[in-house]
């Protein structure tokens, strides 16, 4: 069963097709990588699916509803959640405000509640508590709940990232480059820590440039090469994919 259906997908900047006709599903609880040489259009998809970008053509579906047209909050309502290349964290918070804030915006009690301080607040502030400590344990980063988002080493805040992306209970999760700038060590870490949100159910969007991070993850990999998808597999096939050899030694021989 599918949970996301990207169909015909096409965009153009100026005379430039950035995207063109691409068509890929992602099956609900799989790990799909996708990835590309520079340029290829990765980013653009991924745009495209969060809905910052609007297409030309073609349609993104979450669950058999398009998510075209609809603005990038009401997309990340639906179930999507993102991580960006850049870290996005509140410096001068500590990592549980971090990720307990990032919750904060789901909560129902109201203006009324929140001055009175009613039992229906208190009783969702602590089930805020719990998601962000289970959240946190669950990717190794409890032990430092309490220390500024701005002093964790860079791999802790990478996760942090992560984590607050899965406290809002997301269907799927695209994370974008979320490897970048760490070390093998730290990779190695994550590469556990996305194999782990797979398994505790939700799908994982995972779009990199590292690619044993991402051959050593993927159940499956799409490949886009001048914005048109050139392959699609298990990381096995996509090895082994010619056009896809042909496609990374024309451009970055060294990543493959
Ligand atoms: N906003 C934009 N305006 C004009 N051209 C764009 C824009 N965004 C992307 N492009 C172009 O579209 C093509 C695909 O770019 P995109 O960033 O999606 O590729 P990518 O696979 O993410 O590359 P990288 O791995 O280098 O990040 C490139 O030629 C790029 O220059």
């Amino acid at each position: 069963m599918n949970i996301l259906e990207v169909s015909q997908l096409t965009k153009t900047f100026g005379g430039l097709t950035a995207v063109s006709s691409v068509d890929f599903n992602i099956r609900k609880g799989e790990i799909l990588g996708l990835i590309g040489p520079n340029g290829a259009g990765k980013t653009t998809v991924f745009n495209l699916i969060t809905g910052i970008y609007q297409p030309d053509q073609g349609d993104v579906s979450l669950e058999g509803k398009s998510v075209v047209g609809s603005k990038p909050h009401v997309i990340a309502g639906s179930g999507i959640a993102r991580t960006f290349q850049t870290i996005r964290l509140f410096g001068t918070m500590t990592v549980l405000e971090n990720v307990m804030s990032g919750q904060h915006v789901r909560s129902r009690a109201g203006l009324w509640a929140s001055i009175f301080q009613s039992r229906q607040q208190k009783k969702e502030e602590e089930q805020i508590y719990q998601v962000a400590e289970e959240k946190l344990k669950l990717a190794k980063i409890w032990h430092v709940r309490n220390e500024l988002a701005k002093n964790l080493a860079y791999g802790d805040q990478r996760r942090l990232e992560i984590v607050r992306a899965l406290a809002t209970f997301p269907k799927l999760i695209i994370l974008d480059e979320p490897a970048g700038g760490l070390n093998e060590q730290e990779s190695f870490e994550l590469m556990g820590l996305i194999k782990t949100i797979r398994d505790s159910g939700i799908t994982v969007l995972l779009i990199e440039h590292d690619m044993s991070v991402v051959m050593n993850v993927s159940d499956r990999i799409v490949v886009l090469d001048n914005g048109e998808k050139i392959a699609e597999g298990t990381p096995e096939e996509i090895r082994a994919n010619e056009k896809v050899i042909e496609a990374y030694l024309g451009k970055q021989e060294d990543d493959f």
